[in-house]
């Protein structure tokens, strides 16, 4: 028997899966929490600023993976793969030999010096004048092959931003990596620039294109900023599919994970794209990655796209999914975020109360404020589903984090538009589903009216896997059916499927989701009754966002 470890890095934890590679049974997982972003360390939400410590991401890869190897008592020299899945585009700073500045003397305790991740917004102005320049240097349009709009998510503005604001950094910097390729990079022990960097990050966050041979020219970055000089040839001119081997484990790290030495270490890659293929996606089906954020994950031959830019999405690479295909990817910057704000906003007064009150003890408060935490959303999912069409007049916006796709735009915020006395919680919290429910359905129109076509929608995440009332609405809103994956660890299945193949485990990937998959657990049929009041609505958010999006540019 063989067996493969896929490594999914979400935004909260990271979690490892040690599976069986022949038929994808799960033996052993663990999942390991980053403590130190869970007390909100070197982040600044007012800001948009969110930074991960490395550490957090070092004891995560020891803790998970030792732990699956021990508790499944396999034999090290049967465990022949691992692939790192991880969020992106989350950079980082790091030295010659791809350490993470935040390790060095002088930049421990410096926010800048660490994972800028996905959702920090920082960035914004220089993702405009990425895209500006891009358009009007008068040379190639590097956006072209990301849907025309650079994002302040993406690896050139959060590099551009902090080799401006913080020259320390920036003159301490050798190369940056994204998350997936350093994480790669330690357990491979290969420096940055020999490291194959994942084909994945390269291509929807970095600007990578095969057409202009790779990264966009030194003379296009250098004319952005003249902080960006040099930097270009200590990152990478090829990047890689993720059924392609990046190296062995290095000795120090199979020691310390107990794993052979002759451990193959795949490409990294991004999680959603993971996850598409941990669903077993094939083409035209759409995999909504739907947790914190959403991905929307398409795959279509390379040849059938041909020469077609995509408009307003976050790329189209080939390779990024499946090798042979294109993958597409859009998204929404806040999801789950947005429900999660929500319960939050109602939470912190109460539990603050609660701890300021005489009447009870620490721990009945600790245990109160518990409960409480872990009943918010199910309780406002059950309130909510009880509405009917009839008492749902509020209609809001999704963008309360920005938004990704159609168009990127992350200074737009969010509304709820019809508030009177009568509106409880519910009405709210229902209305706040509804809206990233439109705002899935502006992701597919856009796809659709590109000229893309979509046979099957699959969903896969926290989301998708909890809540009954946002997949029912979802299927009602986009007026499909949506299949949900039995696996709960998608991306960490579908890293593991690339870890077989480039293990040689499976000739292709094809191979991999077939033998590996896990199927379906549930499927939600649009109730067809509802589609005209949906219809009226998803106008309604359409002019809610023009009148906003106007409100936003013109007072700015
Ligand atoms: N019952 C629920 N209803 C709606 N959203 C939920 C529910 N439970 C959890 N969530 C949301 O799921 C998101 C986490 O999704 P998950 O896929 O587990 O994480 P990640 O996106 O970081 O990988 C959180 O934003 C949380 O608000
Ligand atoms: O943006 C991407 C991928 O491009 C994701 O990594 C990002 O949305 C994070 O997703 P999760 O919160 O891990 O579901």
């Amino acid at each position: 028997m063989t067996y493969v470890i896929g490594l999914d890095y979400g935004t909260d934890s990271v979690r490892a899966l040690l599976v069986k590679a022949e038929n994808g049974e799960i033996v052993a997982t663990s999942v390991f929490t980053y403590p130190r972003w869970e007390k909100g360390l070197f982040c600044d939400p007012a800001k948009n600023q969110f930074r991960q410590h490395p550490l957090d991401h070092l004891e995560g890869l020891e803790n998970t993976i030792a732990e699956v190897v021990r508790e499944s008592g396999i034999a090290k020299s049967q465990i022949k793969g691992i692939c790192v899945d991880t969020t992106g585009s989350s950079p980082m700073a790091v030295d010659q030999n791809g350490e993470s500045l935040a390790f060095s003397e002088g930049f421990q305790e410096n926010p800048n010096a660490m994972m800028v991740l996905w959702k920090d917004h920082t960035a914004i102005k220089e993702a405009a004048e990425i895209t500006e320049l891009s358009r009007t240097w008068g040379g190639e349009d590097f956006t072209k092959y990301s849907g025309g709009i650079y994002s302040s998510e993406w690896f050139w503005s959060k590099i551009l931003s902090i080799h401006r604001k913080d020259k320390g950094v920036a003159n301490a910097t050798f190369s940056w990596m994204e998350h997936c390729d350093y994480i790669t990079g330690v357990l491979t022990g290969i420096d940055p620039v020999n490291l194959k960097r994942s084909r994945c990050a390269a291509g929807h966050k970095a600007l990578w294109h095969q057409d202009w041979d790779g990264l966009p020219p030194e003379s296009f970055l250098s004319q952005l900023d003249s902080s960006l000089a040099g930097l270009r040839k200590n990152l990478f001119a090829k990047s890689y599919a993720s059924n392609e081997v990046a190296g062995k484990i290095s000795k120090h790290w199979a020691l310390k994970l107990g794993l052979s030495e002759d451990t193959l270490v795949a490409v990294g890659t991004i999680d959603a794209h993971a996850g598409a293929v941990g669903a077993g996606i094939v083409e035209h089906s759409l995999v909504k990655v739907i947790g914190t954020s959403t991905c929307d994950i398409l795959v279509a031959a390379t040849d059938e796209i041909g020469k077609n830019l995509i408009k307003g999405i976050c790329g189209q690479v080939d390779g990024s999914v499946l090798p042979g295909c294109t993958g597409l990817e859009a998204g929404q910057a806040g999801f789950g975020d947005v429900l999660a704000w929500f319960s939050k906003l109602l939470l912190t007064p109460s539990i603050q109360l609660i701890q300021s009150t005489d009447f009870l003890d620490t721990h009945t408060k600790e245990n109160l404020i518990q409960e409480m935490k872990d009943g918010m959303l199910i309780n406002l999912s059950e309130e909510a589903s009880k509405l009917s069409m009839e008492d749902c007049k509020l209609v809001s916006l999704d963008w309360i984090n920005g938004r990704r796709s159609p168009d990127v735009d992350e200074s737009l915020e969010g509304a709820v538009m019809g508030l009177n006395m009568g509106t409880s919680s519910a009405h709210i919290f229902r209305s706040l589903v509804e809206s990233l429910c439109f705002g899935s359905k502006c992701i597919i129109d856009r796809f659709e009216e590109e000229g893309l076509r979509i046979d099957e929608v699959i969903a896969i995440g926290g989301v998708a896997n909890k809540s009954h009332l946002v997949m029912q609405t979802m299927a009602d809103v986009l007026g499909r059916t949506i299949k949900i994956t039995a696996s709960t660890q998608t991306p960490a299945l579908g890293a593991a499927m690339y870890a077989a193949v480039a293990a040689g485990v499976f000739e292709n990937m094809e191979m991999a989701i077939k033998a590996m998959g896990a199927g379906f657990c549930q499927v939600y049929i649009p109730n067809l009754a509802l589609k005209k009041d949906y219809q009226e609505k998803y106008q309604q958010y359409r002019l809610l966002g023009e009148v906003s999006h106007e409100f936003k540019h013109r007072n700015n």
